[in-house]
C-alpha cells in the first residue's frame, strides 16, 4: 500500500507484546507519519487473559520500540492506555474524544475494522506474521503449559524485560488460582 496518512491507530492488548505486533507497527509506520498505539483493555490486569497492567505494557512497548527502531522513529509513536467500554457502537467516538485526531485504524481484527469503517474512517487490514505461533493467547498457553516455543515470538532481550515483571511466574501462579 502506497497511501500516506497523517495519523493511524493500532489497538491491541499486548499481553505480551510479540514479533507480530512489532511487524504490524512497522507496517503502520510505513504508511502513516504518526501512529497511536492504543493499549486496550487498560482496566484489566492480573488475570490469565490480561496478566500485565496497562502501565507495565506501556513500559515494555516503549523499551522494545526504542531498541527496535531508535529514538527518531519513536518520536512518531504515541502509546496511550484506553479502558474498554460496554458499547461497541460508540467506541470509535470515545477514542475520538480521548486521542489526538486520527485518520483511521490498522488492525487484523474484523470487529475493530468494521467499527472504524462504519464511522467513515480508514480501516486498514495489516499482514499477519506467523500467526499460528505469534499470538498472545498462544504465548500465554505455552508458558502455562511449560513449553518454550513462545520464545521464538519475542526478541531475545524481551525475556529480561518480562522477567522484571515476573511475567512467567505471575502467569503460572494466576493459572493455579483462577
Ligand atoms: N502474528 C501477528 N502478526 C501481525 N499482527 C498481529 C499478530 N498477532 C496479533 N496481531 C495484531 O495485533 C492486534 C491485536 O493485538 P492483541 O495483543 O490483542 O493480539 P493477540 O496477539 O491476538 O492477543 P490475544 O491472543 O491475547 O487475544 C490486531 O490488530 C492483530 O491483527
Ligand atoms: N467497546 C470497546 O471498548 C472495544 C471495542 C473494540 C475493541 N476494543 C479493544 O481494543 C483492543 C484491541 O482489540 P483486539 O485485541 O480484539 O484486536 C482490545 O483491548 C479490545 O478490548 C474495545
Amino acid at each position: 500500500m502506497q497511501e500516506n496518512y497523517d495519523r493511524l491507530i493500532f489497538p491491541g492488548r499486548f499481553q505480551p507484546l510479540h514479533i507480530g505486533h512489532i511487524k504490524a507497527i512497522e507496517y503502520a509506520l510505513s504508511i502513516s507519519k504518526e501512529i497511536i498505539i492504543v493499549v486496550g483493555s487498560a482496566q484489566e490486569s492480573y488475570t490469565i487473559k490480561n496478566p500485565l497492567t496497562a502501565g507495565e505494557r506501556i513500559e515494555i512497548i516503549k523499551n522494545v520500540l526504542l531498541k527496535e527502531f531508535g529514538e527518531d522513529y519513536c518520536k512518531r509513536i504515541y502509546i496511550v492506555p484506553i479502558m474498554d467500554i460496554e458499547m461497541n457502537k460508540v467506541w470509535v467516538q470515545y477514542l475520538k474524544m480521548l486521542l489526538p485526531e486520527f485518520d483511521g485504524v490498522v488492525s487484523g481484527n474484523s470487529l475493530v475494522l468494521n467499527l472504524f469503517r462504519d464511522m467513515g474512517l480508514k480501516a486498514i487490514m495489516q499482514p499477519m506474521f506467523n500467526r499460528n505461533l505469534c499470538s498472545g493467547t498462544n504465548i500465554r498457553n505455552e508458558i502455562i503449559e511449560g513449553r518454550d516455543d513462545w520464545k521464538k515470538c519475542v526478541p531475545n532481550y524481551l525475556y529480561e524485560i518480562l522477567d522484571k515483571y515476573h511475567f512467567v511466574e505471575r502467569l503460572r501462579s494466576l493459572s493455579k488460582s483462577d
